[in-house]
């Protein structure tokens, strides 16, 4: 059922505008931005222009409100500090893409994530292959976008893919930082054209930061702000940028230089220095008259004094050919507040992500491929390095090594998945950003999208070496096994994971989960049995140690209700470990006799099975809450 929200034939009726008003961000008494205001009509599109430096990314961020402004507001309609995560999307950067997706797919998900689950799928489609239609993307609609190991679409052609995936929702409001770089001029214009037909077609506000736009580019705008030093060096319509330059700052501008090119060059004073030490007199007292602080204070009075021409007065800009949305404007459901406040939304949104995570990590090598294969080398090892132990008493430490092996190397392997996890929470973090969806839905469609794969890992790797080792015969042990190392390894896993979400830079994430698998190794009382250790360790760590549960499951597994022959030289009968049996003339020692040895308490495999369930449990509510406060 379509949502015809009543702000459906409001927003036909009047068109929208966005505000802001004496904008300032300092930081460490640095000015970043300094009283900058305008105002963009729905239809329209804005140029955020000015040298590196200038504030332009800052100037996007505070729109966003992803950084608060020191100083200064912005209104939509009236409305004062709008909630920018419902109303906008943006568009950073650095693109955050899953790479082993198609466009095709990249986009489809987008939209379904976006769109209520009564958006029938056939518009859906219309709006994705609309959007890859508009972007030029058409050819390589099928193509991946490209992982480190494998070759996609071209760095511009992930630019389009990163626009698109936010157009494709068709927000209220759009804000694009850099959306041309890295592309050729033709492309630039093309995407900056498409973009202006769907904000006029749609009513969508377009705000954008572009460094050095064509003179066609610019022409697409319908208006400009020059920014330097975080100050508004122009604000107004892209038509009166030349006379403004020519008139007003006495620039001197061919009739067909480029605009945008002039006024950066009267801007950006990063390299002025060495020219002027190389211009005569009168030429250094013409760059003086044009230095930055004179741009500035130029417009700063001129603004002043015209008002109207500075736009700074709130009215539709005459160029603004805005046509109203039409009754098909599959965009509102996306943006309808009341699809926002759903109860089920966030389950549906479940689903989409468990079913995009789950085709990331079929196709993705890094996320399993590579681990897949690391588990099954590690299982050949173990099944050809302690082959056939057998009974004898002399190889209970062998067996002893094989679960200390089992639970901390394939544990510790759960680094490996660090950097497809880095590569997910980018992904995360810009639709999390963007308002998509909340931490709940990712967190909740991560742990159960894993699961399956961690557990076909530890199925290989308990199939190839169970049996060639001779561990304690018996379906039901094998299968206890495999339930006790598969949830060591998922707990691992989550643990890994918790540490990347905290720290997102591969090396020092790969360094620090690293350091706490050696830490559990240390503490889980296979190196020094438990009661041997330090009590300051032994009194918490050992105990909240999944390593510490699993193994001593697996060696209770494995040896109880096993007898152990010992050797028998001249009559003299010598155990490894302490038997209760010699005493009964048996020169053998039991598997619960070594258990009693090493001070390993005999739960029943339901309490263990609950501890390790418990700890993975804590380490993913550990996910969410990290995740929760964590904003890049
Ligand atoms: N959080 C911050 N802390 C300290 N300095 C900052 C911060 N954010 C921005 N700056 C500084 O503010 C200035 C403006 O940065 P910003 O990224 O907004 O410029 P820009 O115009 O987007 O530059 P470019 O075109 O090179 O991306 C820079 O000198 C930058 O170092």
């Amino acid at each position: 059922m379509p949502m015809a929200s009543p702000s459906r034939q409001s927003q036909a009726s009047k068109p929208s505008y966005f505000e802001w008003h004496n904008l300032s961000f300092e930081i460490a008494g640095k000015k970043i931005l300094d009283g900058v205001s305008g105002h963009v009509a729905a239809g329209e599109l804005l140029a955020v222009c000015g040298p590196s430096g200038a504030g332009k990314s800052t100037f996007l961020d505070v729109m966003a409100q992803r950084t608060k402004p020191t100083d200064g507001y912005t209104s939509f309609n009236g409305e004062l500090s709008p909630d920018m995560q419902e109303l906008s999307s943006y568009v950073e950067q650095h693109d955050a893409l899953l790479g082993v997706l198609t466009v095709r797919e990249t986009l489809l998900f987008a939209a379904k994530l976006s769109f209520p689950p009564s958006t029938s799928s056939a518009v859906i489609q219309r709006r994705v292959e609309d959007t890859i239609a508009q972007l030029g993307l058409s050819r390589v609609a099928d193509n991946r976008i490209g992982t480190p190991i494998q070759r996609g679409v071209s760095g511009g052609q992930r630019r389009r893919v990163s626009i698109g995936v936010e157009l494709v929702r068709l927000p209220r409001i759009l804000l694009l930082d850099e959306p041309t770089s890295g592309l050729d001029s033709a492309a630039s214009r093309e995407i900056i054209r498409t973009t202006r037909d769907i904000a006029r077609r749609y009513g969508m506000l377009v705000i954008a930061t572009i460094h050095q736009p064509s003179y066609e580019t610019l022409a697409l705008f319908d208006r400009v702000l020059l920014l330097a030093r975080g100050q508004t060096a122009f604000f107004g319509a892209t038509s009166s940028l030349v006379p403004y330059l020519r008139d007003v700052l006495k620039s001197n501008i061919g009739e067909h230089s480029n605009p945008a090119e002039r006024a950066l060059d009267l801007l950006n004073d990063d390299f002025n220095m060495a020219e002027s030490r190389d211009q005569g007199d009168e030429e250094k007292a013409a760059r003086d008259n044009a230095s930055v602080p004179n741009v500035l204070a130029t417009w700063r009075e001129f603004s002043r004094t015209h008002p109207a021409e500075a736009y700074l007065t709130l009215n539709p800009s005459p160029n603004t050919k805005y046509t109203a949305p039409d009754a098909t404007f599959v965009g509102a459901d996306a943006q309808d507040p009341r699809w926002h406040a759903q109860w089920y939304r966030p389950i549906h949104q479940t689903g989409v992500l468990m079913h995009r995570a789950f085709l990331n990590y079929t196709r993705n090598l890094l996320a399993y491929g590579v681990r897949i294969g690391m588990y099954v080398g590690m299982g050949v090892l173990l099944a050809t390095v302690w082959v056939n132990l057998g009974t004898s008493s002399s190889k209970i430490n062998d067996r002893l090594s094989v679960h200390f092996f089992s639970v901390a190397f394939l544990g510790f392997m759960s680094v490996a998945g660090i950097p497809a996890f880095l590569e997910e929470r980018h992904v995360f973090m810009r639709e999390r950003l963007n308002g998509l969806y909340g931490v709940g839905p990712y967190v909740v469609s991560n742990s159960l999208a894993s699961a399956p794969f961690l557990f076909i890992c530890s199925l290989v790797f308990t199939i190839i070496s169970y049996w060639s080792i001779g561990l304690h015969p018996g379906g039901e042990h094998f299968f206890k096994f495999l339930a006790v190392l598969y949830l060591a390894v998922y707990t691992a896993e989550s643990q890994s994971l918790l540490v990347a979400a905290g720290v997102p830079i591969f090396v020092a994430a790969l360094a620090i989960a690293s350091f706490l698998n050696g830490f559990w190794m240390c503490v889980q009382g296979y190196f020094i049995r438990a009661v041997n250790l330090p009590a300051f360790w032994r009194v918490w760590a050992h105990w909240i140690d999944y390593e510490t549960h699993a193994f001593n499951f697996l060696v209770i597994n494995d040896l109880r209700g096993l007898v152990f022959e010992c050797s028998n030289s001249s009559g003299q009968c010598h155990c490894e470990y302490a038997s209760s049996l010699i005493a009964s003339g048996r020169c053998e020692v039991s598997g619960e006799d070594v258990l009693k040895t090493l001070d390993i308490t005999e739960l029943d495999a339901g309490t263990y099975v609950a501890i390790l369930f418990c700890i993975a449990i804590v380490y993913r509510i550990l996910l969410f809450v990290v995740l929760y406060f964590k904003r890049r």
